[in-house]
């Protein structure tokens, strides 16, 4: 947490904070400028507590806002002159990151947002082009500058970054201060509580933060105030270094992106997720629509990831929201429970070599994928360059989740896109919408059209091979040549996979059930299996649901009655493994069911059941305690 001493006191009439200190991962301790302080006499021989101020660049990296940027106040309050900055260094942005078309016109959007907000303010936004020490040296001589603050950053280079800064700052003199504010936590103190390294698994890191406590308070917007009492740039330098256009960088100006850069549609877009409060509190992933024509859930990560948005300032507007609700969703699940997902990665990344490969990366398995350099070129043009939202922990973490090279460990599980589209979006709507050249084509062929004829891919205008490419895999070849191979690597590396696997909570996994008869004639059902806590994120409701009813369908005792479904919280779980192995031979689909909240747990009513199989239902001492939930 930030703690602050203010000692306040009136000079010339300007209320000035005369001492502040920060705990919150500062490089260089606050308490350094109380040296600085001294007594003064002013007109008339008053005595006056002053301080020497600094000349201060301000560089922005990631936090391009001015809510929650408590550097840039610490900047603002320690300061005579400040000069905020942004160095344009392409060379190192496109070297640390694969930045595409789209991250660069929202990032110019950004740099044009900031610069407009910081002069509502009365100051304006330098962006200087250039490499980042080149430019420091240039500036700092030119501008005498005595001090530079910046946005602390986990990720490799912005370190080595600052750590070329620390060594600039003592060659020519000047002071350097960096904050954490990309995060919710300073994330060396959830190192520091666990011995040193990172949590490996969800369960563990929320243990750490329950003895953490909450996270650090968003602090106060800055005001025009704040900015008055430092001088500004001259308006001369702002017109020299401008926010360059797309043009000016060679970059394509035209995007389809939706989502426009900056600080200002950030809290936009914010404000208006947070007036659905009924939406807020009842938010439960990965129970959202992957393929919806807009998306289920906030689309505010682009915001998170340039820092136009303070995750600090999001999660204390859910927690108020959570606080005024009767019920609401809980981690890992419900909207803060993602800030978690997020911090969890950015915790392990923080302390994980080679984080962002295979090679060298100590909790990845190290498996022989394929070397196809042809097919690697044509999987990075598709996903790397066009993320708006690209995230050094986020995307590589997720994506060892995703290939279960880490912290996930089902990994059975594997997406057919041909099957997981037509079960989830049958019409191809999603296609026809981003995908305009397959709009033509019948639903039957959307998700495969080099299975439809010559004559049909003439009608919908679009020849598979010269139009649109063939696919670059045969999906069943492919996925069980991985299943083999990750079997066998996973007996191999047995010890790296422990590393993010977590210890399971029951030993068996044996599906358990209780059936309740409710006074009003109807049936309730409480179902769990072994090991909730990794299933609940891992399978997702939807697959409770699933479940629940291939169950009802199994138990000849529920034969044409009406049920009323209950989710039961931790510590029960369902099965996608049974799920798989039974719900296909049924030949059919789960009942559409509305998840209900009540009395604490998500409830699911009116399933009619006209077929069942036989099953026996098993009493299981974890679902005692929830007996007493129902009616
Ligand atoms: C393979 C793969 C790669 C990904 N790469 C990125 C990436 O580069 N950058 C990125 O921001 N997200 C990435 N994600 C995570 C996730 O898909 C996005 O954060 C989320 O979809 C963004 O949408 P949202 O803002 O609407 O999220 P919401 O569901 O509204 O969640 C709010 C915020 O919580 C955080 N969050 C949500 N889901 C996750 C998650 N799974 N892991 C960590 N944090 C999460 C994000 O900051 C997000 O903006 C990736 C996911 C996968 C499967």
């Amino acid at each position: 947490m930030i703690s602050r001493r203010f000692a306040d006191s009136h000079i010339c009439g300007v209320k000035k904070c005369l001492c502040t200190k920060w705990n919150s991962g500062s490089s260089i301790c606050f308490d350094s400028y109380l040296l600085g302080f001294g007594i003064l006499k002013a007109k008339g021989s008053i005595p006056l507590v002053a301080r020497m101020l600094h000349r201060t660049i301000h560089l922005f990296r990631k936090e391009l806002r001015l809510h929650d940027n408590p550097v840039l106040l610490a900047a603002l309050e320690s300061s005579e002159a400040l000069y905020p900055v942004y160095i344009l260094d392409t060379a190192f942005l496109t070297s640390s990151m694969h930045i595409g078309a789209l991250r660069w016109n929202f990032l110019l959007q950004s740099l044009e947002d900031l610069h407009k907000n910081l002069g509502k303010l009365g100051s304006c936004l330098l962006v200087i082009q250039g490499q980042y020490e080149l430019v420091l040296r240039d500036h700092i001589q030119k501008w005498n500058i005595t001090q530079v603050t910046l946005d602390a950053e986990m990720e490799p280079f912005y370190k080595e970054m600052e750590a070329n800064i620390q060594r600039l700052g003592a060659e020519l003199g000047f002071e350097v201060l960096s904050l954490v504010s990309h995060s919710l936590y300073n994330t060396q103190r959830i190192l520091d509580l666990n011995g040193g390294s990172p949590p490996l698994t969800y369960k563990r890191f929320l243990h750490i933060l329950s003895l953490l406590g909450d996270p650090e308070v968003p602090v106060r917007n800055l005001t025009a105030e704040d900015f008055q009492r430092c001088r500004a740039p001259d308006p001369g330098l702002a017109e020299c270094y401008r926010v360059p256009l797309p043009v000016d960088l060679k970059i394509s100006p035209e995007s389809l992106s939706p989502w426009r850069g900056g600080e200002t549609e950030g809290l936009q877009r914010l404000e208006q997720h947070l007036t659905d409060q009924g939406w807020v509190t009842s938010f439960t992933k990965p129970r959202t629509i992957p393929n919806s024509l807009l998306p289920s859930t906030t689309g505010l990560s682009p915001y998170f990831s340039m820092g136009c948005l303070s995750v600090r300032t999001f999660f204390y507007r859910l927690s108020n929201i959570y606080a005024q609700a009767k019920h609401h969703s809980l981690p890992p699940v419900s909207l803060q429970g993602q800030l978690l997902w997020r911090e969890f990665f950015y915790t392990v990344a923080s302390a994980t070599p080679n984080f962002t490969q295979m090679a060298g990366n100590p909790i990845c398995l190290q498996i022989c994928w394929y070397k196809d350099a042809e097919r690697l070129h044509k999987w990075k043009t598709v996903f790397e360059e066009l993320l708006l939202d690209a995230d050094y922990s986020i995307n590589a973490g997720n994506w060892m989740w995703l290939s279960a090279s880490a912290f996930f460990h089902q990994y059975t599980r594997i997406f057919c896109p041909v099957r997981f589209g037509k079960r989830t979006d049958p019409q191809g709507d999603y296609i026809r919408k981003y995908l305009p050249i397959l709009k033509n084509f019948p639903s039957k062929y959307i998700y495969e059209p080099w299975t439809a004829s010559e004559e049909e891919q003439k009608q919908a205008g679009c020849i598979i091979g010269q139009d649109y490419p063939f696919p670059m895999v045969n999906h069943k070849e492919a996925s069980d040549h991985n299943l083999q191979l990750m079997k066998q690597v996973r007996e191999e590396q047995h010890r790296t996979v422990q590393l993010t696997r977590g210890e399971r909570c029951c030993s068996t996994n044996i599906p358990c059930a209780v059936a309740h008869r409710l006074s009003s004639g109807t049936w309730a059902l409480g179902l769990g299996f072994g090991c909730f806590s990794r299933m609940l994120f891992h399978v997702g409701y939807e697959h409770h649901e699933q479940l629940f009813w291939l169950l009802l369908k199994c138990c000849p005792k529920f034969k044409n009655k009406s049920v009323t479904l209950f989710f039961l919280p931790s510590p029960l779980g369902a099965s996608s493994c049974l799920l798989q192995k039974c719900f296909p031979k049924t030949g059919s689909s789960p009942p559409a069911l509305t998840p209900q909240p009540q009395a604490g747990c998500v409830c699911l009513q009116g399933a009619e059941i006209s077929e069942a199989l036989p099953m026996p239902l098993v009493n299981h001492p974890y679902l005692h305690p929830y007996l007493s939930l129902l009616p």
